[in-house]
């Protein structure tokens, strides 16, 4: 199938990962799109990239009609939660303005839109969750998230909605550390931390995110996809595993509450998600969060 695939967000983890992945892919014309400027241009200088910032639905409508995509995966929001909690109008901006923007452009153009939402959209009493789990966010990212998904599920243009949860990775010039660099880093540093063992998560190594948005888009599949790793844990297990892995003190790795932590938004405590459905409809198939933790090693330690 040729495609012509508009990423938004491209500078993100994700919208970095989808560019990597697709960069040399001969049936795939790539159209990277952010805001700002392009940080993938000495890594990727063959791609095309576009300035777009989402919230202007008059760039929206612009871009679209110039690159005129296929198919667009929709990366780009604000993605950090307690930020979200606090500043509330530019989170609905970003996350459900923006979103519309989009749904209306694509509709009208007949672009397959694949959107990226979160487990957050969940209340976090019943995890692993199935597509078909009843939203219930407890704070203001997961509402502003489960409203973007409202808007991409009334569209009248082919969509797809991807979930995920608790996504790691590195990407370039990104300024965010994960949990596996931050484990590592923090112990090797001779740090102690304190880490929660009571929120569970099936964490998600960003390149799968991208396979599975990909797979998703490739298949000009529709509906809910669930896209996470099959493994449910807690931070402090995922901290365990790191310190294993690369042979540290596991000692300073302290066991805690969600409770000892003081922080803007609440954090759904048990979600996670069951992936059966992409795994069978789709053909995605995970890593494990202990093959993840070596790619990251692979990927961030000098020779
Ligand atoms: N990172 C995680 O743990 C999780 C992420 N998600 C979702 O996955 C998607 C991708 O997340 P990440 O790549 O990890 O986030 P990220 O924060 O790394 O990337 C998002 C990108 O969107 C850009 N952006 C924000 N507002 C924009 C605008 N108005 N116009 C253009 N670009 C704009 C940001 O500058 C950033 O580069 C998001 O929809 C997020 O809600 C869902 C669950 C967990």
């Amino acid at each position: 199938m040729a495609c012509r695939l508009l990423i938004t967000g491209s500078n993100g983890l994700l919208g970095q990962k989808l560019v990597a992945l697709l960069h040399q892919h001969s049936a795939v014309t790539l159209i990277a799109t952010s805001r700002g400027p392009n940080k993938l241009a000495a890594l990727y200088p063959h791609v095309r990239f576009v300035p777009l910032d989402v919230t202007s639905a008059e760039q929206v409508n612009q871009v679209l009609d110039q690159e005129r995509p296929t198919h667009l995966i929709h990366t780009a929001a604000m993605t950090q939660v307690d930020e979200c909690e606090l500043n509330r109008e530019a989170c609905w901006l970003q996350n459900v303005t923006a979103t519309q923007h989009l749904v209306a452009a694509c509709a009208r153009l007949a672009v397959h839109l694949t959107h990226v939402s979160t487990d957050f959209i969940f209340s976090g009493e019943e995890g692993p969750l199935a597509e078909e789990a009843v939203p219930a966010p407890v704070n203001f990212y997961g509402e502003s998230k489960l409203a973007a998904e409202l808007l991409v599920r009334a569209s009248r243009g082919p969509w797809a909605i991807v979930r995920t949860v608790l996504v790691y990775g590195t990407a370039h010039n990104y300024g965010r550390t994960n949990i596996v660099q931050w484990v590592r880093d923090s112990l090797r540093a001779g740090q102690h931390i304190e880490v929660v063992d009571d929120q569970f998560r099936t964490p998600t190594l960003a390149e799968d995110l991208a396979q599975g948005c990909w797979l998703v888009a490739q298949q000009n599949a529709t509906g809910i996809y669930h896209i996470s790793s099959s493994e449910l844990l807690t931070p402090y297990q995922m901290a365990r595993q790191v310190a294993d892995y690369f042979g540290l003190d596991q000692t300073l790795i302290e066991r805690v509450d969600a409770s000892t932590f003081t922080q803007p938004a609440r954090r759904p405590a048990r979600t996670g998600f069951i992936i059966s459905k992409a795994q069978r409809e789709l053909g995605y198939q995970p890593h494990s969060f202990a093959e993840g933790i070596a790619l990251l090693a692979r990927q961030t330690e000098s020779a």
